[in-house]
């Protein structure tokens, strides 16, 4: 069983509209909500595919009824933890072109017996479990080692870490056998600028010299470079429509663990699931939507990063109105 923990989930709305106007009156076409955040997302990935998965979640406030109740009805099997809290709701503005303006709050503080809680709630569950993701960022003021309390609480179990900035950097303390940054996580994680899909190897063989076991980059449309012990793989796809990359990163790594393959295999159903995110609007996806190829092979470190147009998700930080 995979047993997913997400700290700080969420509601995913997502508007569809025509154009994004900063400071105007934007009239959206449709929308729609989804329960999400990034362990969420690869769990209900994962479940969709017939995969025995389990989620954790904190829950509270309007906001966390809501996800518990969209939670019940996919079917996913759930474990809540209540809190005091309100979870938070995150907006994405889609527009035609693929391009997306997201809007994340910040999300409820979990207080210290919340995080004991949260930590009972996985070890209950450990037992049951081959490897455990942990995802997501931390609402303000939660603990910043919340990830790395909860990957050292698994003990022997491989986890999985999805986190960026602090709760990130303290997270690889605990040396969790695969992390999976983006571009711009892993930069900020070195401190450096990345350029190149060498930059990307030496960033991540960097960060396994601290201990942890592999990294699984996601490069936007450089695909995806997985660098472990026995070297550095990258594969590519080639898609010819992109309607929204929010979530992408969630759904290529679940393809990552849905495949029992050998290192290509499974880079390979990383790409390809990750691309049938692109491939749809919203976090909700189906791997078998996916049109358009995958290449993998040794990685190249001379190729260049092409630039990422549709950027890095802006995060809104602000306090959090019921805690
Ligand atoms: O604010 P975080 O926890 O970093 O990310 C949350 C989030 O942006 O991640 C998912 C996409 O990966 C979205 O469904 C969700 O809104």
């Amino acid at each position: 069983m995979i047993l997913t923990v997400t700290p700080n989930p969420s509601v995913d709305r997502t508007v569809f509209l025509d154009r994004t106007v900063l400071g105007s009156v934007n009239r959206a076409d449709h929308a729609q909500s989804e329960p999400s955040g990034k362990g969420v997302n690869v769990a209900i990935a994962l479940h969709s595919q017939g995969r025995v998965v389990e989620a954790v979640v904190p829950v509270g406030g309007h906001v966390g009824a809501q996800l518990a109740s969209m939670l019940e009805a996919s079917g996913l099997p759930t474990s809540i933890v209540p809190i005091s809290g309100e979870l938070r709701s995150n907006i994405s503005l889609t527009e035609p072109s693929g391009r997306v303006t997201k809007i994340n709050e910040a999300g409820p503080r979990l207080s210290e017996s919340e995080c004991d809680a949260l930590i009972d709630a996985i070890t209950r569950r450990v037992p049951a479990a081959t490897v455990v993701v942990t995802a997501g960022s931390l609402g303000a003021g939660t603990p910043v080692d919340l990830h790395a309390r909860i990957a050292r609480a698994c003990g022997d179990l491989p986890v999985v870490l999805d986190s960026s900035g602090e709760p990130l950097r303290a997270g690889i303390t605990a040396q969790p056998a695969l992390i999976k940054p983006n571009v711009h996580e892993l930069a900020e994680l070195v401190g450096g600028e990345l350029h190149t899909v060498g930059d990307v190897i030496d960033a991540a063989q960097q960060i396994r010299a601290t201990g942890v076991g592999a990294v699984l980059a996601s490069l936007g449309a450089d695909g995806a470079v997985l660098v472990d012990a026995d070297g550095a793989l990258q594969a590519v796809a080639d898609i010819d429509r992109v309607a929204s990359t929010v979530g992408a990163g969630d759904a290529l790594l679940a393809g990552f663990l849905c495949s029992d393959g050998d290192r290509i295999d499974r880079l390979v159903s990383a790409v390809r699931w990750g691309s049938a995110a692109v491939q749809t609007a919203g976090t909700l996806f189906d791997p078998d939507d996916f049109t358009g190829s995958v290449a993998a092979g040794a990685a190249d470190p001379r190729r260049p990063l092409h630039d990422d147009e549709l950027g890095p998700a802006t995060r809104v930080r602000q306090p959090s109105t019921n805690n």
